[in-house]
């Protein structure tokens, strides 16, 4: 947009209580379309200089056949100069143009031309010396946009000729806005830490916002990589005969996600600085109260062979509200549902892909919000030697064939196992899950008979998914600092089977 028009706009207003932008065009000699352009710019960096507001006025524009005429004189014109002082057959005058037709009709009823019968073939003539032509000079004056004095019954004459067109024409009526001004400032975008810092904003004029401005369209979806290699896992466990838990539910009860799993209440991992508690609603009241008695008992007292914890077990603490710091808490009201469904306990084997949340200070590996993998196998005489045959046969299929298992201590199982491979990429033993065989002490109070061993493992998504995908900082896989274009360039997974 030239900048001298918005000046002129702005410069024109000063002086003028009220314009409409269609009588700026004879005056600035400018396009309407240029100026509304200049005014939108104007409104665009500072909408309170100016006041518009939208209407519609219908106005005359020459056709085609129009400016034709205002170049060429009017048809009829044409025809009258084409008659030559003696005369010219009427069937010759035709000739002169392809409007001679109308033209001729026209120069008779004006009385500029007449056909002389009295000569064989009868010839068309001239009855005057000179004419006017009227319809060129008035399209002239209907062209310039400038106010006229021709009547409404020749603008509709001409409109039936096809010489005009009646057009509706938007425009804007301008009055000073509440901020008028004859100078344009830029209007600030963003809001630094300067501005911040030394106070300036408070001085500075900040642009609005448009919030009806739409987003470039996303040509198609992408699959995240987590999703990907959720897909190759899922893959993996229906393979091994694996049926998937319900993981829908994020906010979950202390009882299910420690107290079931005999983690006792005083535990850290129970502590607001690890879990996110849930304030509304805070508490969960349904329990199954003959296993929240057992669990109580367990915990408090011992029993199942065990000496329990011996402390006071709190129903309140048990009933506060969560988000589920592992995907075990679904796990646990999966094995009470196994060992209380009709018919009593059958031999199962389940596993669940989905989101926890630990508050974490978060870095280059760990988030407020990740996934984790958990499989879990419930069967009569289970040992450890099937936990560790379960892994090998499972991490095969991930590609991974060299495993080591180091001892560990989770409150739910025992013993528990943390399981490390060989990743012959990076050339180093990494950490890749925990595992351990689920103790008396949570199962037993659940109803699952007492010759069911039950193991379990557990890793994250977001691990195997960077060494996937070569990524080194979690925030690069999640988070809003996530490059759009290495999801939508990330290759499917395949993890090496
Ligand atoms: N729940 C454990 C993983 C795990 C699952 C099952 C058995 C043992 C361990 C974790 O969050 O790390």
């Amino acid at each position: 947009m030239q900048p001298e028009l918005t000046e002129q706009l702005l410069k024109y207003l000063e002086n003028h209580e009220k314009i409409d932008t269609l009588d700026l065009v004879p005056i600035f000699n400018e396009d309407h379309q240029k100026i509304v352009g200049a005014l939108k710019s104007i409104l665009a960096t500072d909408s309170d200089l100016i006041n518009s507001e939208q209407t519609s006025r219908k106005t005359w524009e020459l056709t085609d056949e129009g400016k034709f005429v205002i170049e060429n004189g009017s048809h009829e014109a044409s025809v009258y100069y084409a008659v030559p002082a003696d005369g010219i057959p009427q069937s010759e005058l035709m000739k002169s143009s392809s409007n001679a037709k109308v033209g001729f009709s026209k120069a008779m009823s004006h009385g500029w031309i007449f056909v002389d019968k009295s000569v064989n073939p009868p010839l068309v003539k001239r009855k005057i010396d000179s004419i006017d032509d009227i319809v060129k000079q008035q399209l002239i004056k209907l062209s310039s946009g400038t106010k006229n004095d021709i009547p409404d019954n020749v603008k509709n004459e001409f409109k039936k000729r096809k010489l005009l067109q009646e057009v509706v024409t938007k425009s804007f009526i301008l009055t000073k806005g509440p901020e008028f001004s004859t100078s344009l400032k830029k209007l600030e975008t963003d809001l630094t830490v300067e501005m911040l810092a030394t106070g300036l904003w408070k001085d500075l004029k900040f642009k609005a916002y448009n919030f009806d401005a739409l987003g470039a369209p996303p040509e198609r979806g992408q699959l995240h990589p987590l999703m990907k290699v959720r897909t190759e896992f899922r893959q993996i466990f229906l393979e091994m005969g694996f049926s998937e838990m319900p993981t829908n539910n994020y906010v979950e009860s202390s009882f299910w996600n420690f107290d079931a799993l005999f983690q006792p209440q005083q535990h850290p991992a129970r502590d607001a600085h690890d879990t996110f508690f849930v304030s509304h609603p805070a508490k969960s009241h349904k329990f199954p109260t003959e296993y929240l008695e057992r669990v109580k008992t367990v915990h408090s007292q011992g029993g199942y062979g065990s000496q329990g914890y011996g402390y006071d077990w709190k129903l309140e603490e048990a009933q506060k509200n969560l988000l589920r710091t592992h995907t075990t808490a679904v796990s646990a009201r999966m094995l009470y549902k196994l060992a209380n469904q009709p018919g009593g306990f059958k031999p199962a084997k389940y596993f669940s892909i989905d989101k926890v949340f630990r508050n974490e200070t978060l870095d280059a590996t760990h988030l407020a919000e990740f996934h984790q993998v958990e499989g879990v196998v419930a069967d009569v005489g289970l040992t450890l030697g099937d936990l560790i045959g379960t892994l090998y046969e499972f991490f095969k299929k991930l590609g991974i064939t060299e495993l080591e298992f180091k001892p560990a201590y989770n409150p739910y199982t025992e013993p528990s196992m943390e399981i490390f491979c060989f990743h012959p990429g990076l050339n180093k033993w990494i950490e890749v899950g925990n595992s351990g065989v689920f103790r008396p002490e949570m199962l037993l109070p659940m109803g699952i008979p007492e010759e069911v061993n039950i193991i379990a493992w557990g890793l994250s998504l977001e691990r195997p998914t960077m060494i996937k995908y070569g990524l080194n900082n979690i925030r690069d896989l999640v988070g809003p600092k996530v490059d759009l274009k290495m999801v939508q360039d990330g290759p499917i997974c395949r993890l090496n089977r």
